[in-house]
């Protein structure tokens, strides 16, 4: 990847505090055909806010169009790949991440999805065609996973959450990530530690779906300062729990804090899909969830409000706080 004069070597160098860790052997695996899924999912939502689904239907054929035409664009000189750029929030981007000073070892594309498609023009017509395959098949895939998620949490219609993502006015997005091998001039001869390819930060939407090569980097944090590194697995898919269902969980469910290291060796490429709820729509507890007199722990705000306020933050904020009613010690 080319050095860009802008974030300098100083901020980069910033991203080289992660000490290695060990994969970790106890994720939650969900086989969404068996029949104790449902639970094993709620409790999974509880304890880690992160699963990791198998025997999932999406044809590897779909995912590896897909990776191989992300592969192709991020191969591209950095001159072209700059023609679909800069973020606004959309398109590309090149270590910067987001509007306010976040940099990372990463180049990515941002999609908004409109009605289940990918429309933006900056990349090819064979690119656009395996990103609507690939997403009609994670969107299906996230709606029956919140499908099974209100049957575990006995609450009906089983349509409560993925209603939000098969809205048409559903405010989803779609993100694919490239972090090249980190061998940057200065970087790997400075310090052995870890350089991060994307901060730590939970997703703000509903659900995420991830999908990423056989590349390890991605971590996550349980509430204690640890971090986790998740063994990769190109034939499954990772779920992220977002602020917007611990939201509506009343925060049974937890959003999940992750983070990706970017690996010395071996580039990775994930892709994610995540679904969020329309702009208009008001995001607050399920009445069937809260219990006697339980009371929301959040005020009520949209899915704008809550989508303005994000843009306005660093990647590392816990956003949810500005909404809490009572803000946590
Ligand atoms: C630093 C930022 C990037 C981000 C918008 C934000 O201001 C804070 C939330 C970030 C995040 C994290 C999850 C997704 O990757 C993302 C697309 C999202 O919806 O919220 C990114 C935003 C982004 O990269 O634009
Ligand atoms: O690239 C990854 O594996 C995760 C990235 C991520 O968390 C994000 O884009 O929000
Ligand atoms: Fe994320």
């Amino acid at each position: 990847m080319v050095v860009l004069s802008n974030p300098g070597i100083e901020q980069l160098s910033s991203l080289r505090n992660c000490k290695p860790t060990t994969l970790f052997s106890g994720i939650p695996i969900i086989d969404p055909s068996k029949s104790d899924s449902k639970h094993l999912l709620v409790k999974a939502c509880e304890d880690f806010g992160f699963f990791k689904v198998v025997n999932h239907g999406i044809p590897m054929e779909s995912i590896s169009r897909l990776e191989s035409e992300a592969l192709s664009f991020f191969s591209l000189p950095l001159s072209e790949k700059q023609k679909a750029g800069p973020p606004n929030p959309f398109g590309y981007g090149n270590k910067i991440i987001g509007p306010n000073g976040d940099v990372g070892w990463v180049e990515y594309l941002l999609f908004t999805i409109n009605q289940e498609s990918i429309s933006q023009r900056f990349i090819s017509e064979d690119f656009r065609s395996a990103l609507n395959d690939y997403i009609s098949g994670v969107k299906k895939m996230a709606c029956e996973i919140l499908e099974m998620m209100a049957d575990g949490l006995r609450i009906q219609p089983r349509n409560v959450f993925s209603k939000l993502l098969m809205d048409e006015q559903s405010d989803s997005v779609f993100r694919l990530n490239h972090y090249p091998p980190c061998t940057g001039p200065g970087i790997h001869t400075l310090n052995s530690n870890n350089m991060i390819g994307f901060g730590e930060h939970t997703d703000p939407q509903i659900i995420s779906v991830l999908r990423s090569n056989n590349t390890s980097g991605l971590q996550i944090s349980l509430g204690d300062s640890k971090w986790i590194s998740v063994p990769p697995d190109q034939n499954s898919f990772f779920i992220n729990v977002g602020d917007s269902l611990q939201v509506m969980t009343n925060g049974r469910f937890k959003s999940v804090r992750h983070r990706v290291l970017a690996n010395s060796m071996k580039s990775r490429v994930s892709m994610i899909y995540f679904g969020g709820p329309p702009l208009r729509e008001k995001i607050a507890p399920l009445a069937p969830l809260m219990k006697g007199e339980e009371e929301s722990l959040y005020k009520e705000f949209t899915w704008f409000e809550y989508k303005t306020s994000a843009y306005n933050s660093r990647l590392a904020d816990n956003r949810l706080l500005l909404f809490q009613k009572i803000a946590a010690s």
